[in-house]
């Protein structure tokens, strides 16, 4: 592993960011850090400002306050910038090329690495070919890591959804990122492709990338996450490890009154149906299926 000193080992740095749509102030004043080796998770209720957040650490849009820097240079504030810089990240809705193999969407996901750019790509424009078998090979090891190689030609829009999501994931990581953004990467997902999604970001994490991660799902992001922080109707109301966060007055009153932590999760409660109906048809003489 490198060795790295002071504060180098500082990959993202958001400061004082604020987003304000007209009178409305999506986000305010939010300060949040990302080291190298972390996963940390971005969390909570619908409206609180996650999304509008990753777009302005993402160059989707221009924060009206604050500054935001990777690897200790400031963020030019361009989606495609941003991404050459180091930066990748997936969508709350999945945004594949749906006529397109898996292969060529990641590909495609390349492009910002290699000289030859998206058109060539593309269209196969001459000096293409020279880089393609490089490019190919590395988007086969990466569909070899999230689990798709041997879906790489069929149509993206042909796989189950919680592929699709893997496949985007794949995409991302082409462009060689040092950080990875997830937005809602479970969302949709049953409780199999959930596990295989957490296993996949523990995956990135220990190839080196960095993760910062929105999610619904409290179990996932807990279990995930080194550091989480909560985001409520814009301002940052609490971040740090998934036990202080999780035991926080504020967060469990964020989220209506629901404690998350130790409440039982769908296995439990599916269990629990399990044997309440397994006991309620014993005791309903003849009635099983
Ligand atoms: N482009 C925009 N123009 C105006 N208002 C916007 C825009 N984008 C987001 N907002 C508003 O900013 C607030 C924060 O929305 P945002 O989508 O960032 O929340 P979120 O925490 O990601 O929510 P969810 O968990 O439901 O995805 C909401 O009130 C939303 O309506």
């Amino acid at each position: 592993m490198t060795s790295m000193t002071t504060t180098t080992n500082t990959v993202l740095q958001a400061s004082g960011v604020t987003m304000r749509f007209g009178g409305l102030t999506a986000v305010r004043n939010v300060d949040l850090t990302v080291n190298s080796g972390e996963i940390v998770g971005l969390i909570g209720p619908n409206g609180a400002g996650k999304t509008t957040f990753f777009n302005c650490l993402t160059g989707l849009y221009v924060p009206t306050e604050g500054k935001v820097t990777y690897k200790d240079t400031v963020l030019p504030p361009k989606p495609h910038l941003v991404t050459q810089a180091g930066v990748a990240r997936t969508f709350q809705n999945i945004r594949l090329f749906p006529n397109m193999t898996v292969l060529e969407n990641v590909l495609v996901g390349r492009h910002t690495r290699t000289k030859e750019g998206l058109w060539s790509a593309l269209l196969r424009l001459p000096g293409f070919n020279k880089a393609e078998n490089a490019s190919r090979e590395r988007a086969m090891e990466l569909l070899e890591f999230t689990g798709l190689a041997a879906k790489a030609d069929h149509l993206s829009r042909n796989l189950p959804y919680g592929e699709q999501r893997k496949l985007e994931i794949a995409r991302a990581l082409a462009s060689e990122p040092g950080l990875l953004l997830l937005d809602e990467p479970t969302a949709g997902m049953n409780p199999q492709e959930t596990r295989a999604a957490e296993e996949l970001i523990f995956a990135i994490r220990d190839q080196g990338i960095a993760v910062l991660v929105i999610e619904h799902d409290m179990r996932f992001i807990m279990n995930l996450c080194d550091r989480v922080s909560v985001l409520v109707q814009g301002e940052k109301l609490v971040e740090g490890t998934p036990d202080i966060v999780q035991a926080d007055e504020r967060v469990i009153a964020a989220y209506l009154g629901t404690p998350f932590e130790g409440a039982p999760g769908e296995e439990e409660i599916a269990e629990v149906e399990a044997a309440e109906s397994a006991q309620s048809t014993t005791s309903t003489e003849g009635d099983t299926p």
